[in-house]
């Protein structure tokens, strides 16, 4: 008979008298798993060997499985406390004698009375004269697990898996066994047949490719998976995003992401005074610490729309307003700044209506970290200028940019921005737990923004969470599982961004 190199090696390092796992004839046979395995394929459908699957449940120590077997677990430290201290104690020095703290010290009362090493009544601890925790059904099978030796009693395992101090998985074992015909084809003889597994560069250069007989690929064939770098589901989510509002007729703005309060605040009509202008809310820069370049026209009249508002029944805020404090550098709170830039005409030149404009960007803060907030978010900033615009076409945009990631139950809350007037919250359901998560914040600009900026139409504008919209479309519920050291690898992974 003939075979391919892999197949004959397979064949041989297997056995008729004995099941032999894939590893063992990896081993054997010195070829790499994916090549014995299809190898083994093949085999099978030629009726040379059989092959049988069989669930194996793995245990290994979880961290705290790991520090227990290092140390003591929590309920043997406490009867070892109350035992030096003659069998009976007061249950506070037992804990502070046992070094237990926080969430030990549950863990070790509660397992202290159900495995019988003693009582606890009103304060008072003591130990049971019976007990015997040296042999500690679950201190040995954690330590035999830390020693790297099986563990047959599912039951302990199932105890160890439910208090988290052991991982269990599954994994598959395929076993091989050479059949009759398998036999005999050994005893006849194999000659190898000069099939070609893998093309190689060599083939290609010389032309041997040409008269090669290369081996059937099995498709089914169990492989290594090969995990390959993925753009990150948020970064996808804003190029979605990116994707609807081009399709809406947007285009994207640009703009620096540490600039001149000027452009942060002191034009979008924010007085100086502000609270959200303070370190509290912002991250100021320290080296350089302002910019110079400010267009002085443009200053002058956002320094009077300040002082003075705008129109003939205008007022202003009567609050200290100081150039110095303009072109101070701040790390942007909102992309505006860009809205800002562009309305003033510095970024693009002069805009003349209609306009859409949009940009999703990083902006900084200085929150406190929580389950919806973090120091820096992605932005979805969106503009539109033109001739009479509405809070109907302001509230429309939003319906068909949501639609498309299937948010169909906005709902809208009127709120204050120094810079629009009429201002709207948005606000969209969660998929999980049924609340409102406040997704964006938006609004007409106002008069005293527009005019210093030389724009004399209607301009309607927002700026909505990116991560809040991932918290709705995949049902976060802590934003931390989105961004930063705690996110899930499977989900970074597998992720779908899906629209
Ligand atoms: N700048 C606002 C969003 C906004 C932009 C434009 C108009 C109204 C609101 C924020 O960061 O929350």
């Amino acid at each position: 008979m003939k075979l391919p190199d892999a197949q004959r090696a397979v064949l041989e390092a297997a056995s008729a008298n004995e099941a032999r796992s894939i590893d063992r004839l990896t081993a054997e046979a010195d070829l790499p798993d994916p090549t014995v395995v299809g190898a083994t394929f093949t085999l099978e459908e030629e009726g040379l060997v059989t092959l049988t699957e069989r669930v194996e449940t793995d245990a290994t120590l979880t961290e705290e499985g790991r520090e227990y077997a290092d140390t003591e677990l929590p309920e043997l430290a406490l009867h070892e406390a109350v035992v030096a201290a003659g069998g009976e104690t007061d249950l506070g020095s037992a804990i502070d004698e046992a070094g237990l703290n926080g969430p030990q010290v549950d863990i070790a009362l509660s397992n202290f009375s159900r495995k019988g090493y003693g009582t606890i009544d009103s304060g008072q601890i003591s130990a049971a004269p019976d007990a015997n925790p040296t042999d500690d059904p679950e201190r040995l099978a954690l330590a035999a697990l830390a020693d790297g030796e099986p563990i047959d009693d599912e039951s302990v395992l199932d105890g160890l898996a439910g208090r988290n101090l052991v991982a269990r998985e599954e994994t598959t074992v395929r076993e091989v066994t050479l059949t009759d015909d398998g036999v005999t084809a050994l005893m006849e003889g194999i000659e190898t047949t000069d099939t070609v597994g893998a093309l190689t560069p060599e083939m290609l250069t010389t032309g041997e490719w040409r008269d090669a007989d290369f081996a059937a690929y099995n498709v089914e064939a169990d492989a290594e998976r090969a995990q390959a770098g993925r753009l990150h589901p948020l970064r996808r989510t804003a190029e979605r995003v990116t994707d609807v509002l081009v399709g809406m007729g947007f285009e994207e703005m640009d703009g620096p992401h540490a600039d001149a309060e000027f452009w942060i605040n002191d034009c979008l009509f924010m007085p100086q005074d502000h609270p959200a202008r303070t370190h509290w809310d912002q991250f100021t820069l320290a080296d350089p610490d302002a910019i110079d370049d400010l267009p002085d026209e443009l200053v002058a009249g956002v320094e009077h729309a300040h002082r003075e508002g705008v129109g003939p029944d205008g007022d202003g805020y009567h609050s200290p307003w100081s150039a110095d404090v303009a072109r101070r550098l701040s790390l942007r709170g909102h992309t505006t700044s860009l809205s800002a830039r562009h309305l003033a005409g510095v970024a693009t030149g002069e805009l003349e209506p209609p306009q859409r404009l949009f940009s999703v960007e990083k902006v900084y803060r200085n929150d406190t970290l929580d389950a919806t907030h973090l120091l820096e978010f992605f932005q979805i900033e969106g503009l539109v200028m033109a001739e009479d615009l509405s809070v109907r076409d302001l509230m429309g945009t939003f319906t068909e940019f949501y639609a498309q990631f299937g948010i169909t139950d906005l709902e809208f809350k009127p709120t204050y921005n120094p810079y629009t007037e009429p201002s709207f919250e948005l606000f969209g359901e969660h998929p999980t737990t049924g609340e409102l998560v406040e997704i964006g914040n938006s609004g007409l600009f106002r008069p005293e923004m527009l005019d210093p900026l030389g724009v004399d139409c209607d301009v309607m504008a927002w700026g909505l969470a990116l991560e809040r919209l991932l918290m709705l479309t995949h049902g976060f519920e802590d934003i931390r599982d989105v961004h930063g050291t705690l996110v899930d690898l499977d989900f970074l992974r597998n992720a779908e961004v899906v629209y």
